[in-house]
């Protein structure tokens, strides 16, 4: 039987789909799908698709069979029926490739007469399964209901808006790298190219329409790169000038090692635990032109890689439960346990601890995380600054705020032009060294 590219997207994507249920991160899964794979852009898509869907998908799936289906029947139905939900594909279509996915593998063969049964009886009762699940918060924000609490104790009211942000498609900012363009120039070249796009921020543009980095002109010449709008304001809040000596501590994949680079011409030192993650730094850097010391360390681990000389500045973009990213990210809320943010956030907090006496007299380190929960963000400041006499926390922005907690935002602009409109969620803290 020929296989048609949406079965094979549904067959191929349903041991991912089993294993990201089971704990596996999105982007684990994703990474084990063969880079020059046919059907890999299929199946990213699917997976993003079904992990915005996946309270709805499960839930539906279980009022609609009388008996639990074998694992991967169910990540078939669950598959078919977020693609459903989502309405870009014709129902027929939809139906129609997931029998042939279900007759294409031997371990589902048997059961395409069924899965052809649950999607029809899915699409005559949508409407009314619809309005019945979605009476479940689980359901219609997506996430656990600790996880919904812990949104609504940040953001009360308008907790309901940012759950409605993150069902919808990430958008796609690019930095300028001033070193080799200037903003407005990249702008009227995308412009006159056809591809929308607006400025975001102060080195930022947004693209309307989603593209692969292949087809973004510019990037494979460094002349931009992938970042959110709130992460670029990292390096322009390090502040970072020309002859300073530099410590990116948590700095893979690069995104901001590089935008400090781009900004003064610093002797920088980037650290990364993970030796996988620490080459697509070095990719990064080359592609854009510049160059730091990449080490694969622990940066709490001082005595492994520090060689006694001080810095000037510290950016600590500490690792975190990434709840400011679930719009990029809609697997989070699943992958993660309540317990995670506490340990996690001695991580941080043991970072900041052994990364601090590494700072000079005047030095400044600037902690970042994209987590909105307090015990990451102004509860772990609070704490570090009542312990260290010498830390003071210096004013951001023009709003002079000296811990700036930013909710994921699209179009919002209640700050001045500093600050971008449309963000993920950030939080960041400017400590000097007194
Ligand atoms: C939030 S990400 C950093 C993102 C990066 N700054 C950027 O803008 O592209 C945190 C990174 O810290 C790394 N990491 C976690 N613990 C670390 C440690 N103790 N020492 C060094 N790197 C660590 C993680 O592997 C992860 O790549």
């Amino acid at each position: 039987m020929k296989i048609g590219s949406l079965a094979e997207a549904l067959v191929r994507s349903a041991a991912p789909w089993i294993s990201i249920k089971g704990g596996v991160s999105l982007d684990k899964a994703l990474s084990e799908i063969p880079r020059d794979a046919a059907y890999r852009g299929a199946c990213q898509n699917l997976l993003y698709c079904v992990s915005r869907r996946r309270a709805f998908a499960e839930a539906a799936v279980a009022k609609l069979v009388s008996r639990a289906p074998d694992a991967k029947t169910a990540a078939l139905l669950e598959l078919s029926i977020s693609l459903l939900k989502e309405g870009k594909e014709q129902e027929f279509t939809v139906c129609n490739q997931a029998v042939i996915a279900a007759k294409s593998d031997p371990q589902t063969m048997r059961a395409a007469n069924f899965v052809n049964a649950i999607l029809r009886r899915y699409l005559r009762e949508k409407r009314r399964l619809t309005d019945e699940l979605e009476r479940s918060p689980v359901v219609r924000y997506n996430a656990p209901m600790w996880w919904i609490r812990r949104y609504e104790a940040v953001f009360g009211k308008s907790s309901r808006e940012i759950f409605s942000l993150q069902r919808r498609h990430p958008p796609l900012t690019l930095r300028v790298n001033k070193r080799k363009a200037v903003l407005e120039d990249v702008l009227a070249d995308y412009r006159a190219k056809e591809i929308v796009c607006v400025p975001e921020g102060m080195y930022g543009l947004r693209l309307e329409e989603p593209r692969p980095v292949r087809d973004i002109p510019g990037f494979a010449d460094g002349l931009v790169s992938v970042q959110d709008a709130g992460s670029q304001l990292a390096a322009p809040i390090l502040g970072a000038k020309d002859g300073m000596r530099v410590l990116d501590a948590c700095a893979a994949p690069g995104g901001k090692t590089a935008h400090i680079l781009e900004l003064a011409d610093v002797d920088l030192t980037a650290l990364e635990i993970d030796p996988l993650r620490a080459v697509r730094i070095t990719e990064n850097l080359d592609r854009l032109g510049l160059k730091a010391n990449v080490r694969v360390a622990d940066a709490s681990d001082i005595q492994s890689w520090w060689d006694g000389k001080p810095f000037d500045r510290i950016l600590l973009d500490a690792p975190c439960t990434a709840s400011g990213i679930v719009r990029r990210h809609p697997d989070i809320p699943w992958s993660r346990k309540p317990e995670d943010i506490a340990q996690l956030a001695r991580t941080q907090a043991k970072l900041l601890e052994n990364l601090w006496p590494l700072l000079v007299k005047g030095g400044r380190i600037l902690y970042a995380v994209c987590s909105v929960f307090s015990e990451e963000g102004p509860a772990q400041i609070e704490s570090f600054c009542s312990k260290h006499p010498d830390a003071k926390l210096i004013p951001i922005g023009p709003d002079k705020e000296i811990l700036l907690s930013l909710p994921p935002a699209e179009g919002v602009q209640d700050k001045p032009e500093f600050f971008p409109k449309t963000h993920d969620g950030f939080f960041y803290a400017l400590i000097e060294k007194i």
